[in-house]
């Protein structure tokens, strides 16, 4: 389901970002807008995580802006991305495997109490409770809060890396393969989250390798090619045969058939920086 666009939360307008020879985000334009789910598609390498990694500040643009609720912003690192109210979960999830589910949750930021109302220690209960409740209720995933994480499932680590993005209460949330280990049985439960993280309002972007999820958790789905946007496209009227024609030609599927596809190689000018 499309709707207008109305009200961005984040909007991206001709960013590129090269590394060494590569670029790797060359004149990408996009929206976010307000409690909307963009899905983000493209073959390895098409430029997904450098996307994700520059809305958080972990890359900075070689050229374009970013603007966040209509303001321009130039984000510093994932500290500042979190208090503009973005939570994300990254590929690599970033866990540190010797602490435990409770301190990653809640790692760079430990709730803090006062003993005698003078001395500041970590409020280790508040964060156990808090661990256990984010990953119950939110993704039905049961696990003792102290153990460490190197002893957890692939699927249990998974969910650990979305509650920590989680625990801040964020108001965009990017999810960069967030089901890529987990069984079906939590993926229903990140399909059910994404679901009910729109039906309170939030923003979402989110990087799935798997198309028929991307395509029944989102409203629109960006196809990127050898960092260009081919096209932004309505999730539920597109169907998965075109998104993948698209991400393996680097055309749009309502293009005509002569044009160049839109690579890093190619010098056709870009049509690519749909909104949609
Ligand atoms: N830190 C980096 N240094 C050098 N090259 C990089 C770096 N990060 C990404 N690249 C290159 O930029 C291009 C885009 O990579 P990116 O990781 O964004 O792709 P992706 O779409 O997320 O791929 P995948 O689906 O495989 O994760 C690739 O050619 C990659 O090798």
């Amino acid at each position: 389901m499309t709707t207008e666009p109305s009200n961005p939360r984040i909007e991206v307008e001709h960013v590129k970002k090269r590394f060494g020879t590569v670029e790797a985000l060359s004149d990408v334009s996009l929206t976010l807008e307000d409690n909307e789910v963009l899905g983000l598609v493209g073959d390895n390498g098409a430029g997904k995580s450098t996307f994700i990694k520059t809305l958080v500040g972990i890359h900075q643009p070689d050229e374009g802006e970013i603007r966040f609720n209509g303001e321009p912003v130039t984000i510093d690192g994932p500290k500042h991305a979190r208090t503009l109210g973005i939570g994300t979960v990254y590929q690599d999830l970033a866990l540190v495997d010797e602490l435990s589910v409770a301190e990653n949750l809640f790692l760079g930021r430990m709730p803090v109490k006062k003993l005698g109302g003078v001395v500041s220690v970590v409020d280790k209960e508040y964060m156990k409770q808090e661990a256990e409740r984010i990953l119950s209720e939110h993704l039905n995933i049961h696990v003792d809060p102290d153990t460490p994480v190197e002893y957890l499932s692939g699927g249990e680590r998974q969910a650990v890396a979305i509650g920590r993005a989680l625990v801040t209460d964020p108001d965009i949330v990017l999810l960069d393969e967030p089901t890529s280990a987990l069984s079906k049985a939590a993926v229903e439960h990140v399909e059910e989250l994404v679901k009910q993280l729109r039906a309170s309002g939030h923003s979402v972007i989110l990087i799935d390798h798997n198309l028929e999820e991307v395509l029944s958790m989102t409203d629109r789905v960006a196809v990127l090619f050898q960092g260009r946007v081919v096209d932004v496209v309505d999730a539920e009227s597109v169907t998965r045969d075109d998104v993948v024609s698209m991400m393996v030609s680097g055309r749009s599927a309502h293009e005509d058939g002569d044009d160049e596809p839109l690579g890093r190689q190619s010098d056709a000018t870009s049509s690519s920086s749909s909104t949609a």
